[in-house]
């Protein structure tokens, strides 16, 4: 198989910054590993025909594959040439990693019920009590029970629908930041805006409130936990965990701390609330979950992680790779104007409603999520039974890499794999709902996204808003060749160099004062 890359491959301190944070203690953590390694003995393949793979070097295996380059990267390459079933032996860490479509609908449909477990994982286990949460949660009745709260309570239509009007606010408060930056000429970080907004998002729905100090201290908690990224380096070498040579489990262990002291005086304020008076307000996500006499507190503070964790940056980093490409492909960007300019006019601005009559919009979102899918190598899978995939066989207890990047880059089944390009998704029934394998930005399964739904919603408005009431410049000498695609690599993949955007009213103001969206720089 043949996976398109056009993504220029940076150099190993991505990575070694993601497995170390960048810490000097990496280098004595190889030495010592070296040493620790020779009495350490991995659990081998038994028996059986196994999936194909590179050669493996003696004591760490493939490890050396994560180091060099970014791993969803380097892992498309071995599929090149090993094929789309890849077995690896990373450290003590047994996986396999799945870089076709053919493959993805083996283990995600035909198999599902085998796979949809997570390994564990020492995020996991020092940031959400041991995966009692639901996204590292193995499937158990836990995890079972925590799944159907969500669908009916959490993530239902009704609820979702019930947060129209926030996400409205919250949109219009971010184009009011950026108008008056705008207004002073002065240029405004995309990342940063979209971010501040969707934790004003998350937290409202959350807890009600937007408070600056603690949405601070929840930005910071965030950033702290996709930093620390999903490779850490005493997973994979169990026997190196009590030294904790590269300071990641210390790091990650203090992260848990400092979220649960946050998240106990939020849940105090919230019971002496409930007892003072009876409040007849919208319920939030809190008040659904204490009101769920079947989950302890401390199950209630890692499901809210859980949200705060994948429900920003994911959707914020979409709608800014969104950006990117439009700004790179100024034809695209000028039709997409066109079909808001014909749907909704410039009488008034572009509502959720509109959303489902704006079909190049939708082709552009999905477009978006094909090539950049923020998490590119999904959350791991886990085998909780020894099975054949692809005529291979895989053992019990084997984690499951899906290379949703490179599945959805493949060659064989994409034209032009890595050209930006919304028309393919005109008039095709290909959607990327999890319906489709070959392209799965969200999963698919058991496991697939919560968050899909309200994701979808949140990245079209913002991307039709910004398009149809705005004008966005590069800064001054900068042209559409100069936009990079450079990726940075974490729990999330992001564009590594900041985009710096002019942001003005495209609109009469009186539009935007119809719609209640006032400005103080008028
Ligand atoms: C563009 C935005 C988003 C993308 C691309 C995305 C992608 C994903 C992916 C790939 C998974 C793993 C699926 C698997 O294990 O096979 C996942 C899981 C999850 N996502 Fe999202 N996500 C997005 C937004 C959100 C939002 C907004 C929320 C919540 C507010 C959310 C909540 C979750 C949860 C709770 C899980 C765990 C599901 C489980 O393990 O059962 N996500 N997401």
């Amino acid at each position: 198989m043949r996976v398109a890359l056009d993504i220029e491959v940076r150099d190993m301190e991505d990575l070694i910054s993601v497995l170390t944070g960048g810490s000097v203690q990496f280098l004595a953590a190889l030495v010592f590993l070296y040493v620790l390694l020779k009495i350490f003995k991995r659990v081998r393949y038994t028996g059986g025909k196994r999936p194909p793979g590179p050669p493996s070097l003696p004591l760490i295996g493939h490890f050396h594959h994560l180091l060099f380059g970014m791993p969803h990267h380097s892992l498309a390459k071995i599929a090149e040439k090993y094929g789309p079933l890849v077995w690896l032996e990373l450290g003590a860490v047994n996986a396999v990693v799945v870089t076709s479509s053919d493959v993805a609908r083996e283990v995600l449909k035909t198999q599902d019920h085998i796979f949809a477990s997570r390994p564990p994982l020492i995020m996991a286990e020092m940031v959400f009590n041991k995966g009692q949460d639901l996204i590292f949660s193995p499937l158990n009745d836990n995890y079972r029970l925590a799944r159907k709260i969500f669908t009916t309570e959490l993530f239902s239509e009704k609820r979702i629908d019930s947060f129209k009007e926030l996400r409205r606010q919250m949109t219009f408060r971010t184009l009011r930041t950026a108008f008056e930056e705008g207004h002073a000429d002065r240029y405004i970080n995309l990342a940063d805006l979209m971010r501040n907004q969707f934790l004003s998002l998350t937290t409202q729905m959350l807890f009600r409130t937007d408070g600056h100090a603690q949405n601070k201290e929840l930005l910071e908690i965030s950033d702290e936990l996709i930093n620390a990224g999903w490779f850490v380096l005493e997973e994979f070498f169990p026997l190196l965990k009590p030294l904790d040579l590269s300071g990641q489990v210390r790091r990650l262990k203090k992260i848990g701390e400092r979220y649960y002291e946050l998240m106990d005086s939020i849940i105090d304020n919230r019971l002496k609330e409930n007892s003072n008076s009876k409040s007849n307000t919208e319920e939030d996500f809190l008040d659904v979950l204490l009101a769920t006499s079947n989950f302890s507190r401390l199950q209630v503070k890692v499901f809210l992680l859980d949200i705060i964790g994948a429900g920003n940056d994911t959707s914020s980093e979409t709608i800014v790779w969104a950006i990117t490409e439009l700004l790179r492909h100024p034809n695209i960007m000028e039709r997409l104007q066109i079909e808001l300019d014909d749907v909704i006019g410039k009488e008034r601005l572009v509502e959720e409603a509109d959303l489902n009559n704006l079909e190049y919009l939708q082709a552009v979102v999905k477009e978006t999520l094909r090539l950049h899918p923020v998490f590119v190598l999904g959350v791991p899978h886990y085998s909780t039974e020894a099975t054949k995939v692809a005529g291979y066989d895989v053992p019990a207890n084997t984690r499951v890499i899906l290379n949703l990047y490179a599945i959805a880059r493949d060659a064989k089944v994409w034209e032009d794999p890595v050209k930006f390009d919304p028309s393919r998704f005109l008039n095709s029934p290909v959607d990327v709902r999890g319906h489709h394998y070959e392209v799965l930005p969200f999963g698919a399964g058991r496991r697939k996204c919560m968050g899909m739904n309200l994701a979808l919603v949140s990245v079209a408005y913002n991307i039709a808003l910004l398009i149809h009431s705005c004008t966005i410049s590069l800064p001054e000498g900068l042209t559409h060749l100069d936009v990079d695609v450079e990726e940075k690599f974490g729990v999330t993949v992001v564009r590594r160099n900041p985009l710096n955007l002019l942001i003005k009213r495209r609109l009469p103001l009186d539009v935007y004062r119809r719609a209640g969206l006032q400005f103080s720089d008028v």
